[in-house]
């Protein structure tokens, strides 16, 4: 028996979701490294340990614009008795002090500016007042100033050599700060995974196209691309086919050996009815298929197969199925190509209204939760069910409904999947 025979258009084995994750997870081949230049890095995940080649700071920096002082000078400074310091250099950004510091003189100073390493404090120059006199300028100082005040000790913020950022880390905006400073122009990250996205259905028309009795926009491309890009994959728009088996395979064919492609995603056709050419296609490829059906509504579905190393999700071609098997399976996915964590982050939630609809399998209601008191709520938005195309503009969470045969009450304990 052919790796496929076991699978039947109608009659078909319904594996747990769980189960479903685990065996896409297995086909996953590792993580492939690329270097990228740092202005695009933002968003990708770091395939190395960034540790820092040198301290941070690496030289005693001004926290403000000032007098940098020996504080022991002005230990008896007060109002009546002001001490005044000889002005001996001027040390804008960027520079080296020029001049040693000795005792009963000062330099000017800017904020961010190397201090002398005689000096172990700054005085803001608000405090301070300049005077000329025959022999130089000197500045009054009114007060005393403890040891080692407004200046950035070498390494106050980091010692050279600690891990600042850790392999799996996914560079966000401080991140960036971070590279930068250290001089990284490329960033070793984990490739951004492609993942190709194919719409069946004769009844697709393109964004642009006047709608036309029967037909319908192709929406579910455009939502997956979304997907795929809020959570760090590459999409590659293949458009959409007729359902036809030959065009769509032939395609599928290419794809599947195209070394630049990681991950198929089809989208419609993988039911039981007459045009449903996924269903066909995931019968009588070379892959192997995983499963053609899942224990949840909606996607009850979804396939997943893997040719060689590339994994293909077929899921269903109505728009919230679509999107759920999408969070379901080809999220973890993505995170694991990607080099992250990969799998369903659940959270603990009320339930904020009654849920009446029964199921035989769980469901993975489209909602949001927020944060009242303390307490995560959850609440389920809009139509919920498999062809509704609005709610997922609302959707922060899938609220998982378990089966039950009285349904669930407000105030009940959920879980949810952040999506
Ligand atoms: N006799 C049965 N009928 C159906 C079953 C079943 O078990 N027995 N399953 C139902 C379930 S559950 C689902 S979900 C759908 C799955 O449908 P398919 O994946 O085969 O998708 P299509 O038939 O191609 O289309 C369904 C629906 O989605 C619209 N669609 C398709 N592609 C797009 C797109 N790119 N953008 C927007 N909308 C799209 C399409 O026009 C249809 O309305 O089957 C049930 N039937
Ligand atoms: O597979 Mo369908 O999406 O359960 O509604
Ligand atoms: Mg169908």
């Amino acid at each position: 028996m052919s790796d496929n025979e076991q699978f039947s258009r109608f009659r078909r084995k319904a594996v747990k979701v769980e189960d479903a994750l685990e065996s896409i997870l297995s086909y996953i081949p590792k993580a492939k490294h690329e270097q990228l230049p740092l202005d695009q890095a933002l968003g990708s995940t770091l395939s190395e340990d960034v540790k820092a080649p040198h301290p941070i700071p690496h030289f005693r920096r001004s926290g403000y614009d000032g007098y940098a002082v020996i504080s022991q000078d002005l230990k008896d400074a007060s109002k009546e008795r002001p001490v005044y310091l000889k002005l001996v250099d001027d040390i804008p950004c960027g520079e080296v002090p020029g001049k040693k510091l000795e005792s009963g003189q000062t330099a000017r100073i800017m904020t961010g500016a190397m201090a002398p390493d005689e000096s172990d404090s700054v005085i803001m120059l608000e405090a301070t007042e300049q005077e000329e006199r025959d022999d130089g300028t000197y500045v009054k100082f009114t007060k005393p100033i403890p040891s080692v005040k407004n200046i950035t000790s070498i390494g106050e913020e980091t010692s050279e050599g600690e891990v600042l950022l850790r392999e799996g880390t996914t560079i966000n905006p401080g991140a960036m700060a971070v590279l930068s400073s250290l001089g990284y122009v490329q960033v070793p990250v984990y490739k951004k995974p492609k993942i190709a996205v194919l719409s069946t259905g004769t009844e697709l028309l393109e964004v642009d196209e006047p709608l036309e009795p029967g037909k319908i926009r192709n929406s579910n491309t455009y939502m997956l691309a979304g997907q795929i890009q809020a959570n760090g994959g590459e999409p590659v728009l293949i458009g959409k086919f007729p359902d036809e088996v030959g065009p769509a395979k032939a395609k599928i064919q290419s794809l599947l050996e195209d070394p630049e492609i990681d991950v198929i995603v089809t989208t419609g056709g993988v039911s039981v009815g007459d045009y449903d050419i996924m269903t066909d296609i995931f019968l009588n490829w070379e892959g192997k298929t995983l499963f053609n059906k899942v224990q949840m509504r909606p996607g009850s579905v979804t396939t997943a197969g893997v040719f060689k190393d590339k994994l293909m999700f077929g899921l269903s071609g109505n728009p919230g199925a679509c999107y759920v098997g999408f969070e379901l399976f080809v999220k973890p996915a993505i995170e694991r190509l990607s080099g992250r964590e990969a799998g369903h982050v659940k959270k603990t939630a009320f339930l904020e209204q009654d849920y009446t609809k029964l199921n035989a399998f769980p469901r993975f209601v489209r909602g949001y939760f927020d944060e009242k008191d303390g307490q995560l709520w959850a609440h389920p938005v809009g139509l919920d069910m498999s062809s509704a195309l609005l709610s997922m503009k609302d959707t922060n969470a899938l609220i998982v409904i378990p089966p039950t045969k009285t349904g669930l009450k407000a105030g009940d304990q959920v879980d949810v999947i952040p999506v």
